[in-house]
């Protein structure tokens, strides 16, 4: 949809909002209660929250088709029901938890998982120029298998305008937690992490954000490969702290170009993924570094360019208060004290969702209820401030 009707919208509401994110742990799955029109400061309430970990032939499934070569029609295809299968599941145990039944559910939000995004724009061969993403998890299905219109397929309408597609839930945050006498930076560090500025008292089209680099995904990368089988993540930040940082190592992985990108960018696994890996295994060969040292070195490369991004990007036009802090890598002590050393000279205090009495886990999950609450009513809610489309567009496919 790429403009609406605007609906009469029920005063108060519950929505379901579905995350499963570049991480692949999982399918984050929420209940908020809505009230009011949600782009104009609603009241939003989290009634229940779960995470359901994926069967791991899905999740294997899934990093297999993030190589575009292995990734047949046949198997995206199968993916997209099976996974829509699987968020139907999460969507009816999370309404179950939250003691409603699915009539009282008014719809929900999928993110869908991203196995391919392409924000650069391509060539064709008749030379047009397009930019591309690929989100799986059918919405009919869900649809079907809950009875609830649900919402699926985000990030295509702000591409078709001109937009990275990416990032959406700016647009939540603004809505959620503005301030009129602070500027607050929300950092996100899920697999990949991503910055929002809300400058004190700032209207939409000044809110800026963008992925500063790598989150977990190159800690969770090199822990399942130097430890195959027997982990996923570096839980607690254990390894990271019993290794130490190589610096010859932080110097050549801040060559990469992207930190010196200027905003509005976005990456993710195409970068970051297990070609990175790889090339940093090869590095600690050269190097002769520890097991613990190179996870060490990618916590810290984590933190490193989210302090660079907010020294050369945000810094010179907004002095932040504070970041807030969310996604799975706020659970890791490891490397929230290597990003309060780095932001905390600078006079940004460091917390997470949990400091301010929300929850990071439910973050996402919550956004994608939000964002879905607006599709229904017609309401446009990418902001072209953020993902660099030509005007706001509605968002999302819905399937009733
Ligand atoms: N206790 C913990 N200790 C260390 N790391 C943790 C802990 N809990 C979660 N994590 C990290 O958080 C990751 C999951 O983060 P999250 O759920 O925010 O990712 P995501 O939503 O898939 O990502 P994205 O926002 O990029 O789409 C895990 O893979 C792990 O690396
Ligand atoms: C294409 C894609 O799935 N991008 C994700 C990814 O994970 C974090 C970062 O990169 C962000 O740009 C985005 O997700 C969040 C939910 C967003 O759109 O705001």
């Amino acid at each position: 949809m790429v403009s609406g009707k605007k609906l009469p919208l029920p005063d108060s509401r519950y929505v379901v909002g579905l995350m499963s994110g570049t991480s692949v742990d999982g399918i984050d799955a929420a209940v908020v209660r809505i009230e009011g029109r949600p782009d104009a400061a609603p009241r939003v309430q989290l009634i229940a929250f779960a995470n359901t970990p994926f069967p791991a032939s899905a999740r294997e499934e899934i990093f297999a088709l993030f190589d575009p070569k292995a990734a047949t029609l046949d198997r995206v295809g199968r993916l997209n029901v099976w996974l829509g299968e699987l968020y139907a599941e999460a969507a009816l145990a999370v309404i179950a938890q939250a003691a409603l039944r699915p009539s009282e559910i008014y719809a929900i939000g999928s993110h869908g998982q991203t196995i391919l995004h392409m924000p650069e724009r391509v060539r064709t061969p008749d030379g047009r120029e397009l930019s591309f993403t690929v989100q799986l998890g059918e919405g009919a299905v869900i649809a079907a298998r809950t009875g609830i219109p649900s919402v699926t397929d985000f990030r295509i309408a702000d591409m078709a305008v001109g937009g990275q597609g990416a990032p959406l839930v700016p647009f939540t945050e603004y809505m959620l937690y503005r301030e009129d006498n602070r500027t607050l930076l929300l950092q996100n560090i899920g697999g990949i992490g991503n910055v929002t500025v809300l400058p004190a008292g700032c209207a939409p089209e000044e809110v800026t954000a963008f992925d500063t680099g790598p989150g977990n995904m190159l800690i969770d990368g090199l822990v399942s490969r130097l430890y195959p089988g027997e982990r996923t993540m570096d839980t607690d930040g254990l390894i990271a702290r019993s290794g130490t940082v190589s610096s010859e190592l932080m110097d050549w992985l801040k060559q990469e170009a992207y930190y010196r990108l200027p905003p509005p960018k976005s990456t993710g696994r195409e970068k970051f993924g297990s070609g990175y890996v790889d090339l940093l295994l090869t590095k600690r060969a050269e190097l002769g570094l520890s097991a613990e040292d190179l996870v060490a070195t990618a916590t810290y490369l984590t933190a490193w360019s989210i302090g660079d991004a907010y020294r050369q990007f945000i810094e010179p036009k907004h002095r932040a208060d504070e970041m807030i802090v969310g996604g799975g890598g706020s659970y890791n002590p490891a490397l929230m004290d290597m990003l309060a050393r780095e932001l905390g000279p600078l006079g940004v205090a460091v917390r997470t969702q949990e400091d301010v009495g929300l929850s990071s886990d439910a973050k996402e999950a919550v956004a994608f209820a939000l964002l879905a609450d607006c599709t229904m009513a017609g309401i446009p809610s990418n902001l072209p401030s953020v993902t660099g489309a030509s005007r706001p567009v509605v968002l999302g496919k819905i399937s009733y």
